[in-house]
């Protein structure tokens, strides 16, 4: 037989699933987020419960009115207490008044219960959207070097289906505290009633609890699974709408779809088994009601011998108690079921907010560039994981005003050198200096407010070329906007579109061509004036025509801003003040163009005759087109 120790055991074993470190910590962020409205649900909670007891109490009078002895026992004091609260409202309980009663109080359960659904669903989404705003200010805040190492669909996966899941943990979680105080009230009465039926009831009614805890630990195993298969389809599904074209070049449409379809059927496997779970519980719990009721019928009328009005009332009673149980029940297997999406949610949440990016600072900490960006004996690794470090002892300056260039074979940590100099990953070893300031995170927005950046994979919202343009630089003018498209040489295939710069670019801007994208990119950068422009292979996917008519409109900044070029392409850098050469994360080589191409065995020398530049004119005419295709990019090793 079980001991109490046994059975405490056991019970804690059933809760577990709802009882352990996520669930309290859900119900601490759920209390905080909604503050005040989880009190004023507990308190319509509560009326309800009330108006629902009360309602019941009613089948008193009722049964009085058809003839049955209520002034026996238990019962007798429950009649004394309704035609009390009749009296108190100068009524007496005939048959019209309880029959009013019961059409006034039925109403008004009907008002509460509008009520409490809208109120519980605000409550609920309210939570939701707050968690979701935490967590995309989050992600967003993170530092680059974290951000970049997590998968983008995990992400996507947490801010919609697992936090939509979180969601619906919030309305179960309501759903539960609403039928548990529900349930103490009947049990308030029942016990007034009866204390030994009622014990009977609650007995037999933990004892299914305890029979069906198992359950509830499935219920939490195929919320986990749920979660994984879940995310497993997210993944597969950005990748290959991703990936689609190379899909059809490759043929490989019945291979993607196979892989695909595999991820699909996890999931709807694991949404069954889910529903098997609950089905299997609704089945267990509508048996053991039933058993349970024909010995409550038995015991009360052949061992207690109660009274008919008596025996009534309990019926009614523990009619609507046992179905309580069984959603109690159901609510517990739902909120564990969505616990591993909280606690997946709230692992990327604290990851995201552990490596925050600690910038702000002190209003009033401007950064300026009038002289330099020197870096400083400059050292970066990636991670512990890598061989060499990414960039090695690199000193370099980017003058104010010029155009600096640097080249470099794939991988060589060109990128790596515009992350440091953009503050987005810290060096590891010596600084990065901005007019001899060391760029520390006080400075961080201020500096980068001076940038604009343009890459080679460009980023454009699936809304119009103005409302993309104003991104970068909200408070632009008409002017301003016509003026940046005209330097990015933008202005023509623009004023071809269907409505200008009011045209909707499709998803990621797909609507328009490589080059159209770049140069919108660029537009959009050059439209905040900024002190110092990247370009990170920027003219990349542009042709010669058009990679022209940028190099005239750069050329026409020189001196009024900052230039920093990153290349595989020599041909946009042939005009540049300073070239750098970097080879694994080391500075090789620096000078002007002339300077580089005269030096012998030089690497620089190198790089521009394997891309065609000969040795008449300086080596600035190239002897054959010095675009060829980018796979063949001469400088990629
Ligand atoms: N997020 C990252 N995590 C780990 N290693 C990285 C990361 N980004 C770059 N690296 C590594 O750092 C080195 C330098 O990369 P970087 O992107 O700066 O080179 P790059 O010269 O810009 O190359 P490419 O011209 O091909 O873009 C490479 O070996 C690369 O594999």
């Amino acid at each position: 037989m079980d001991t109490g120790r046994d059975i405490r055991k056991r019970l804690a074993a059933a809760l577990a699933p709802i009882n352990d470190g996520t669930a309290r910590t859900f119900i601490a962020t759920m209390v905080s987020i909604t503050s005040w409205r989880s009190a004023v649900a507990l308190v319509l909670t509560l009326f309800r419960s009330l108006t629902q007891g009360a309602q019941l109490l009613l089948l008193v009078p009722l049964m009085q009115i058809i003839g049955l002895d209520v002034q026996q026992g238990s019962v007798g004091w429950l009649s004394g207490l309704v035609s009390s609260a009749f009296a108190a409202v100068g009524l007496r309980p005939t048959l019209s008044a309880v029959l009013g009663a019961f059409v006034v109080l039925a109403t008004l359960l009907s008002a509460i219960t509008w009520w409490q659904t809208i109120f519980n669903l605000r409550l609920e989404q309210e939570f939701v959207a707050t968690l979701r705003r935490r967590f995309y200010r989050a992600v967003a805040g993170t530092e680059w070097l974290v951000f970049s190492k997590i998968r983008s669909s995990d992400l996507t996966h947490a801010l919609t289906t697992e936090l939509n899941r979180v969601g619906g943990a919030a309305s179960v979680l309501l759903s539960l505290v609403t039928n548990a105080v529900l349930l103490s009230v009947y049990v308030a009465l029942a016990l007034k009633l009866s204390a030994t039926m009622t014990a009977v009831v609650f007995l037999s009614g933990a004892a299914l609890l305890l029979a069906l805890g198992k359950r509830t630990r499935a219920a939490r195993w195929t919320g986990q699974e749920t979660s994984l298969a879940t995310n497993g389809l997210y993944s597969a599904a950005i990748e290959h709408l991703g990936g689609m074209k190379t899909t059809k070049s490759y043929g490989a449409e019945d291979r993607t779809t196979r892989i695909f379809s595999d991820f699909t059927d996890r999931v709807a496997q694991m949404f069954v088994r889910t529903t098997r779970v609950y089905a299997g519980t609704a089945f267990w719990f509508s048996t053991g009601s039933v058993a349970i009721l024909c010995a409550i019928l038995y015991v009360s009328i052949e061992v207690l011998n109660m009274a008919s009005a008596g025996i009534i009332l309990l019926l009614f009673l523990f009619n609507r108690m046992m179905p309580l149980f069984s959603s109690l029940q159901n609510n517990c297997q739902a909120f564990a079921n969505a616990m591993p999406a909280f606690a997946g949610v709230l692992s990327l949440l604290e990851r995201c907010e552990a490596a925050s990016e600690k910038k702000g600072g002190r209003p009033g900490r401007e950064i300026e560039l009038h002289r330099h960006v020197r870096l400083e004996e400059v050292s970066f690794s990636y991670g512990a994981e890598e061989k060499a470090p990414a960039i090695h002892d690199l000193s370099l300056e980017i003058e104010a005003g010029k155009t600096t260039a640097i080249v470099g074979s794939s991988g060589a940590g060109k990128s790596t050198v515009a992350d440091l100099v953009m503050g987005l990953i810290k060096p590891t070893g010596g600084r990065v200096l901005v007019d001899e300031r060391p760029l520390t995170p006080e400075y961080m927005d201020s500096w980068r407010d001076r940038i604009g950046y343009v890459t080679q994979d460009t980023f454009l919202f699936n809304d119009t070329i103005r409302a993309n343009l104003l991104w970068a630089s909200p408070a632009a003018s008409d002017e301003e906007m016509e003026r940046a498209l005209k330097m990015a040489a933008a202005t023509d295939f623009v004023s071809r579109l269907p409505h200008g710069i009011e045209t909707v670019l499709g998803d990621r801007g797909v609507r328009l061509s490589g080059g159209e994208k770049q140069r919108l990119a660029l537009a959009r950068a050059l439209l905040r004036r900024p002190s110092l422009l990247i370009l990170d292979e920027a003219t990349s996917a542009l042709d010669s025509e058009n990679e022209r008519r940028i190099q005239r409109a750069i050329e026409e900044l020189r001196g009024r801003m900052t230039i920093l070029v990153i290349t595989h392409r020599l041909s946009t850098i042939q005009s540049a003040d300073v070239i750098h050469v970097l080879e694994h994360g080391r500075l090789v080589e620096s000078g002007d163009w002339e300077a580089l191409v005269s030096r012998m065995n030089g690497r620089f020398k190198t790089l521009s005759q394997a891309q065609g530049y000969g040795e008449a004119d300086n080596g600035r005419r190239p002897s054959h087109d010095p675009r060829p295709a980018p796979e063949a990019n001469l400088l990629s090793e």
